[in-house]
């Protein structure tokens, strides 16, 4: 079963509760996401594999570790997951981007694709999928089907507030994928959004609302 992290770093926390006051404007709002995008995939990628070289010091030749080159790709769900690319880029910059766009519809909150473009070699990369909410879970099932669908086999998802709904049905539907989330928060309403939640994500970064 695919484990589940909730990052309690205090600066993930205090930067997030920046992000959910409702007083935070568009410019603040998409400064905060890439920052604790940054931050979290700081932790996400905790796990690299390493390999050995040598490197020359000015003092003398010593045995020391680089990355070992695996084949990341980043895969936003649009809108609101564009808002946490840069941020994750800024520590692995050569990592590809793909993106699935996807929205959910209003009435029946299930998602409806209407995007999709991946790296030509998804079988071998490690994909990390991000967006800022994980509500009912159905537009992060549905994206990791999309990329499972096209050979991808190494996905984590990852997302700022997720609601306990959302990640009991994510982990049922992909058992292999880990869940490494900024804020577990208490529930959904009865449109869907997440309590006590940021508001629409997508509304908030874009200002279109
Ligand atoms: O877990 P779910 O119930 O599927 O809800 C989460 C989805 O809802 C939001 O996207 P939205 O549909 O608002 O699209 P947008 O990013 O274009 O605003 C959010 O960014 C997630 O993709
Ligand atoms: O609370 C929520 C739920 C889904 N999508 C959002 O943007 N916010
Ligand atoms: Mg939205």
């Amino acid at each position: 079963m695919g484990k589940v992290y909730v990052f309690d770093h205090p600066l993930i926390q205090h930067k997030l509760t920046m992000i959910r006051d409702k007083n935070t404007g568009t410019k603040d709002f998409r400064e905060l996401t890439d920052e604790v995008a940054t931050l979290m995939a700081f932790e996400i990628t905790r796990d690299l594999p390493l390999e050995e070289v040598t490197v020359q010091t000015p003092v003398c030749d010593a045995k020391a570790k680089v990355l070992a080159g695996k084949k990341l790709g980043i895969v936003p769900i649009l809108r609101a997951g564009i808002g946490m690319v840069d941020g994750v880029l800024k520590l692995i910059p050569a990592a590809k981007v793909g993106h699935v766009g996807l929205y959910r519809d209003p009435e029946t909150l299930q998602p409806v694709e209407y995007y999709v473009k991946l790296p030509t070699d998804v079988e071998d990369r490690d994909f990390i999928v991000v967006d800022p909410m994980l509500a009912t879970g159905g537009s992060a099932i549905e994206a990791i089907n999309s990329l499972k669908k096209r050979g991808a086999k190494n996905i984590k998802f990852m997302c700022l507030i997720a609601a306990p709904e959302g990640v009991g049905l994510l982990k049922e539907a992909h058992p292999d994928v880990d869940i490494y989330i900024a804020s577990l928060d208490e529930k959904l309403n009865e449109k869907g959004y997440i309590v006590p939640g940021l508001g629409d994500a997508g509304d908030r970064l874009f200002g279109t609302k």
